[in-house]
């Protein structure tokens, strides 16, 4: 299953369909793909057209890869991401991202909050996750290492650039939103259910801060090759922890409070983007 060459020709034929070399590479998570859309000298790809590319298939995931130019730096962005639960190893894009030349990535999730301190609405930057897939074996990294991108054992401790934190978290007081921002804990579910109650309150017992079904396997692959990452999860829900609770939580549910605070996120990745350096080696 020898598949660096793989990455490789996928990552060729993108460099050959664009001119875009990008330093910064953003996952939008469900509801978040607008980002894309404020990219300029945009060349975007179906994902269906990029040979070798996994296909998106929830509701609120495009399906795009976007390529094009964020307050000076050049950016590529996934509108649509791939989840572990439609069946996909999330190692392929990010190391074709690597394999682009990439050197941040950026990830966005939607995510319910099990602190008592985050509301519907606010936004969680990730200080640290807790990969429950992953500990079990359910792991992007699994199989043969690929030298070439990184070591067989990688460290995962501080794979949340703190450098990235503080400027994110002096973003947000410049932009007036510091009041709905705080950082956390993620914990990543296989899904595709939601939790049960008990499996939300043992969550909760564990102290995770917010739940969701994506982002680990990403930043782990991205952690592997050596990329800095940055993580925020846009809080659209209060997971159900009590029995008398006749609330559920629902997927539209989900989607509708990503519309309503999509622009906040794509104004603080925007503005976290602009203070980053530019990477001095543009091939
Ligand atoms: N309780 C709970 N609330 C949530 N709100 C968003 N997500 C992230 C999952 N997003 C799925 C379904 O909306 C799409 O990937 C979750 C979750 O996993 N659990």
């Amino acid at each position: 299953i020898y598949i660096h060459d793989e990455y490789q020709k996928t990552a060729d034929w993108l460099m050959s369909q664009t001119k875009h070399r990008p330093q910064v590479a953003i996952i939008c998570g469900s509801g978040l793909g607008m980002l894309a859309d404020t990219l300029k000298c945009q060349d975007s790809f179906a994902y269906s057209d990029i040979p070798g590319f996994p296909q998106s298939t929830v509701q609120g995931h495009a399906g795009r890869l976007v390529f094009g130019e964020l307050k000076g730096k050049t950016c590529v962005c996934m509108q649509g991401r791939f989840h572990m639960y439609e069946g996909h190893s999330l190692c392929k894009v990010v190391r074709v991202f690597k394999l682009l030349g990439v050197d941040t990535l950026i990830v966005t999730n939607a995510a319910g909050s099990l602190a008592d301190g985050l509301q519907p609405g606010d936004i969680m930057v990730i200080k640290d996750h807790v990969n429950f897939p992953g500990m079990g074996g359910l792991n992007p990294l699994t199989g043969p290492n690929d030298d070439k991108f990184g070591p067989r054992f990688p460290a995962m401790s501080g794979c949340y650039d703190k450098g990235l934190r503080c400027v994110a978290m002096e973003v947000a007081k410049q932009l007036g939103v510091a009041n709905i921002m705080q950082e956390g804990v993620y914990a990543m579910v296989g899904g595709p259910n939601f939790e049960s109650i008990a499996e939300a309150r043992l969550l909760h017992r564990l102290g995770v801060d917010a739940v969701g079904m994506s982002t680990a396997p990403e930043v782990v692959v991205a952690t592997h090759c050596g990329l800095r990452v940055f993580g925020l999860s846009l809080i659209t829900n209060k997971v159900v922890k009590s029995y008398e609770d006749s609330e559920s939580v629902n997927h539209d549910g989900v989607l509708e409070v990503g519309r309503l605070r999509s622009h906040t996120v794509q104004q603080l990745v925007t503005e976290l983007i602009s203070r980053m350096e530019i990477n001095n080696n543009t091939t």
